[in-house]
Order: C-alpha cells, then structure tokens, then sequence
C-alpha cells in the first residue's frame, strides 16, 4: 500500500528513498526550472523542491489520487555566486567541470513535503573540492556521457567520486537526496525507518 508520493524522475533519487524504508510510488511532476533575476542560490533550490511537490499534489488531485504526503527534491552546484544546473551539451558540460576543477564547490539539495497539512522543507548544503583535471580527463568524462543529466556535470556516484578529493557534507545529498534530512521529514508522517 503506497504510503508516500515521489515527485521525480530522477533514478538516483529512487534508489535513495528506498533505503528509507518507505512504500512509494513516483508520479511526474514538471516544472519550469529557470532562477528568478538575482534569486539567492538557497532560495532557487528551496522554490524548486516547493515547486516540484505542489506540481505532484496537483497530479493528485487532477486524477482523483489517494492524498499522501509527496516529496520532491532539488539538487545545485554552486561556485561562488553561480548556479551550476543540468548542462545544455557537451561544450556546457566541459565549461562546468574546468569551473570546478581544482577548487572548492557547494552542493545543495533541498528537499519539500507537501501533506494535507501544507508542506516543510529542508536544506542540505555540502562542500566538495575537486581535484586539478587536465583537459584530456575532462574531456574523456564528457565523452562518457555520465555528466549530462546532473547538476555540475558530475556524479559523485560515478566515475566522478574520482575527482572528489574532499567531501564536508552529505554524500547522498550530493547524489540528489540527503537520507539523513528526509528520514526526519518522514519520521514526522510516522513514516520509514526513523519513524519506529
Ligand atoms: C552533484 C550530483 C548531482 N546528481 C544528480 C541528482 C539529480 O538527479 C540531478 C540534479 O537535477 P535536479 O533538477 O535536482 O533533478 P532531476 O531533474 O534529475 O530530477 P527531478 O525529476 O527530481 O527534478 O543531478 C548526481 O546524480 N550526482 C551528483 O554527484
């Protein structure tokens, strides 16, 4: 019996969630992901999750669905005031990673519950440095296809956890849902693993 909604089509995130111990379902929640003119990169990432969960209560309620709590998540690599998104293509992709190369990066993934009682979030923010690439290895990455679909071009669950050289946060926020943050948002529903 489906305890609780995803609101994402993200395999990583899947895959997390259910190491918490929850019965879900994912539903599809499309949203328009472009910042606002000078929008905070906390505030962006915090409004995508909100979004992405209201857009999945929406789902619900436009195909008559059982009303569970739905969980959304959103996950930024920001360097210095820049958000760091999703690439475009290749050539995005190989500017992202030579930004990061050799320097110190945030990470943030937020996460949002929308309930019948409205909805909570969380942010996790962690610190990644990477290690100096040569053009060869970033462009043998790019080449592997493995940056295209994540936020900075890399996957620390890939091929990129090689670049990382040190990590003060989170991993499985870096990979797209920070376990620790939504087993305590799910703990309040009476729901997963930290809920007994
Ligand atoms: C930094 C990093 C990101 N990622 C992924 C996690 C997210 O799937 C993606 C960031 O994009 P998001 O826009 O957060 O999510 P998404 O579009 O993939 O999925 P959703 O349907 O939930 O909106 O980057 C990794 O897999 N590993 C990493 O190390």
């Amino acid at each position: 019996m489906t305890q609780l909604y995803l609101a994402s089509g993200s395999p990583r995130r899947k895959e997390l969630l259910a190491q918490t111990g929850v019965i879900f379902e994912r539903i599809a929640a499309p949203i328009d992901e472009t910042p606002l003119p000078n929008e905070n990169p906390r505030d962006y990432v915090i409004r995508m999750a909100v979004e992405k969960a209201e857009s999945g209560w929406r789902h619900l309620l436009q195909m008559g669905l059982a009303l569970k709590p739905v969980l959304a998540s959103d996950t930024s690599v920001v360097l210095g005031d820049e958000i760091l998104g999703k690439p475009l293509d290749a050539a995005d992709a190989t500017a992202m990673l030579k930004k990061l190369s050799g320097s110190t990066h945030e990470v943030l993934t937020s996460l949002a519950l929308r309930t019948e009682g409205g909805v909570e979030t969380m942010l996790n923010v962690s610190r990644v440095t990477f290690a100096a690439l040569t053009d060869a290895q970033i462009a043998a990455y790019v080449a592997s296809g493995e940056p295209m679909d994540k936020a900075g071009a890399y996957g620390i669950q890939g091929v990129g956890g090689l670049f990382v050289a040190h990590l003060d946060g989170s991993y499985t926020g870096v990979m797209g849902l920070p376990l620790y943050e939504t087993a305590q948002l799910l703990a309040k529903q009476g729901l997963g693993f930290m809920a007994a």
